[in-house]
């Protein structure tokens, strides 16, 4: 069952990138075969390193028997594994998917700091990548949206890894195949009301636009993403000072990104729920103009320095 050698060397050489050698890592295997090819590469390049998790969502009627069919193909090849099982006091009827995920990472990262995990990796391959990249472009998204699934981020302290971004789904079928592994089948993946099946089916369509290259593309928005925060994080402690109950930013002559992200931070810094995007953008072409509008709970004053000041409470 184990994959190739060629195989287990390049997902080592990614894994090396990301994790310490002798980390213990816990992988999110749902029974698909990108996540399949994820616990058989890891097993192999890892051996005695890893276990896996299985999340049982209970809703739909095949979940427990696929979760156990996992805890079998673990056990067989020597892998720790856990049923991992989703209470739900109502189960939702709408905004399933979102839920879902939610339920699915918090009960994940409850089981890595119970187990003593370094992290979770998950099986998002440059398919995802190019999927997400597409729906995001279809929404407006800037440079923070566009980075797309992140190679590694962090959750409630546990590190996420996504070991695979570099491989197409193609070659995962391909390692779980090889192996005579049979991969569960959720009927959610090819269901046109989801918008990623729709970019799915679009991206099926021929050699362009070439998903690994729409991938890369994200890779170097994340990089650029990162650039972005790390400067905007500066600037703030330079030029944004506090003045009465309110602020003070000098931000008057910056490229509007930045002015973007400098009021985001304000927002952060004042407690307050992030504007959405045009709403933001309003703001910020008023602020440049020299007017003054509310956002949130704050009330902002453009000129040579803006200002931010919560909004008095209304007197009744
Ligand atoms: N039921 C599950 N149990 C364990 N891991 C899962 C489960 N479902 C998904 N995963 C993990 O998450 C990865 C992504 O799954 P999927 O594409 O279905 O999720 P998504 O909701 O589209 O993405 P995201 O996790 O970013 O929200 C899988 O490859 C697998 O590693």
């Amino acid at each position: 069952m184990t994959p190739g050698a060629e195989e287990v060397r390049r997902f080592a050489d990614d894994l090396d990138a990301l994790l310490a050698p002798d980390a213990r890592l816990g992988l999110a295997v749902s029974g698909g075969p990108d996540s399949l090819a994820l616990l058989l590469l890891a097993a192999a390049a890892r051996p005695g390193l890893v276990e896996a998790a299985t999340v049982d969502h209970g809703l739909r009627a095949e979940s427990a028997a696929e979760a156990q069919s996992v805890a079998d193909l673990c056990r067989s090849i020597g892998v720790p594994h856990s049923i991992l099982t989703a209470h739900w006091d109502e189960k939702p009827a709408t905004a399933i998917q979102a839920l879902a995920r939610d339920a699915r990472y918090s009960l994940l990262i409850d089981w890595a700091r119970d187990r003593g995990l370094a992290a979770i990796a998950t099986a998002h391959h440059a398919d995802d990548q190019a999927e997400t990249l597409l729906m995001r472009l279809a929404r407006a998204a800037g440079v923070g949206g566009l980075a797309g699934i992140r190679a590694r981020r962090e959750q409630s302290g546990i590190a996420l890894f996504r070991p695979l971004l570099d491989w197409r789904r193609d070659e995962l079928r391909a390692v779980v195949e090889s192996a005579g592994v049979q991969p569960v089948d959720d009927p959610a993946n090819r269901d046109p009301a989801h918008e990623r099946t729709r970019a799915r089916q679009f991206l099926a369509g021929g050699e362009w636009p070439n998903p690994r290259q729409l991938a890369a593309s994200a890779r170097h928005l994340a990089d650029a993403e990162d650039a972005l925060a790390f400067v905007a994080e500066a600037l703030f402690e330079e030029r944004a000072s506090r003045a009465g109950d309110g602020w003070s930013i000098d931000a008057s002559r910056l490229p509007v990104e930045l002015q973007r992200r400098l009021l985001l931070r304000l927002f952060f810094e004042a407690g307050d729920v992030a504007p959405r995007g045009p709403d933001l953008d309003r703001a910020i072409a008023s602020l440049r103009a020299g007017k003054r509008c509310t956002l949130g709970r704050l009330m902002l004053t453009g000129g040579e320095r803006w200002r931010a000041e919560p909004v008095p409470p209304r007197r009744t």
